[in-house]
């Protein structure tokens, strides 16, 4: 049996537009995901995450190409390893008159799960304490995270996420990624599909980036992405203060009025190190790459989405 969890070969999907103009949304596309922690699915609103996902759960047919879950040809064989697998791709439907756990319940009945499971996903998910509210006075990330909860009910070894942080409040964001983060890090294989590149940076360990339906790269996020992170920084002596910072190892670029300052280290050592040599800093921000950047370097091209004239592109 395949070491990947996911793999798909050549898997293509056209659509026909209502004019008859065939649409490319997936071309060509060849996923390796490994077993175990969260593997980020990035591309940008449109560049055919959500149609693959929907390929490997059976839920939209491929026009072309293979693609396996835990080794086994799907869609053939995804009865015999969809027990394996949780996925949140649409919102799902609760009952908003029942509470979350009587959700969860009434679910884990109609899958045949033991209720005893129910407790445990809430946890999972920390709504333990909210889980005796009605699901309709769940705030946004409350009830996606029960859709989550949903999806533990089967204990499942591969969790599909598509965008599940779309739509949430800050704190609703950093909530469902502390959950993905520890579902990885419990040994569940995660698929995350995001388009915004500091969520795959936070919570992946690897990534896949899509464009245009096609995949630009594949591998630890490290690799693609890095783990630094570039601050900016203001004080009265850049000259003195980008010396002394280049002494400790961080790369540092002087510009006009400020320096630009690359480094693994949190941010309080550069004022910690400066402070140290009676240099105190005016300004200390953090600044992101961003997919924008991240796509013009592997493709040269900055235009993300499929971009209306997708159907005109050169199938190359
Ligand atoms: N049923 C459909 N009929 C026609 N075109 C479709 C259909 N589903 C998706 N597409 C097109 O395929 C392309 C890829 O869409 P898809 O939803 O897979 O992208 P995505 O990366 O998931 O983006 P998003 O985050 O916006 O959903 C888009 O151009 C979309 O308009």
């Amino acid at each position: 049996m395949s070491a990947l969890v996911i793999e798909t070969h050549g898997l293509r999907k056209e659509f026909r537009s209502r004019r008859g103009e065939m649409r490319v949304a997936v071309r060509d596309l060849d996923l390796a995901v490994p077993g175990g922690g969260v593997h980020g699915f990035l591309g940008p609103n449109g560049s055919g995450k959500t149609t693959t996902i929907r390929m490997l759960l059976g839920l939209a047919q491929a026009s072309r190409g293979t693609m396996a879950l835990f080794g086994e040809p799907v869609p053939g064989r995804l009865p015999s390893v969809m027990h394996r697998i949780g996925a949140v791709v649409e919102s799902p439907k609760f009952s908003p008159m029942f509470t979350g756990r009587q959700n969860l319940a009434l679910l884990a009945r109609s899958i045949g799960q033991p209720e005893s499971r129910v407790d445990a996903a809430l946890e999972t998910v920390s709504l333990a304490g909210r889980e005796d509210d009605r699901y309709k006075a769940y705030s946004l990330g409350m009830k996606q995270r029960l859709a989550i909860a949903a999806t533990l009910l089967k204990d499942p070894e591969l969790l599909i996420l598509d965008e599940p942080t779309n739509g949430l409040d800050p704190a609703g964001i950093r909530e469902i990624r502390d959950t993905i983060r520890e579902l990885g890090e419990r040994g569940v294989t995660v698929l995350l599909s995001s388009h915004i590149l500091a969520e795959v940076q936070q919570v992946c360990d690897s990534a896949t980036i899509i464009g245009h339906g096609r995949m630009l790269a594949s591998g630890s996020v490290e690799e693609l992405i890095g783990t630094s992170t570039t601050y900016r920084v203001r004080l009265a002596d850049g000259t003195a203060g980008a010396e002394t910072l280049r002494a400790v190892g961080m790369a540092v670029r002087a510009e006009a009025d400020h320096l630009v300052v690359d480094t693994d280290s949190p941010p309080d050592l550069i004022t910690r190190t400066l402070a140290d040599r009676g240099l105190y800093v005016a300004e200390l921000t953090p600044v992101r790459a961003d997919l924008e950047s991240v796509f013009l370097e592997l493709t040269g091209d900055s235009t993300l989405g499929a971009g209306p004239d997708l159907g005109k592109q050169a199938d190359q």
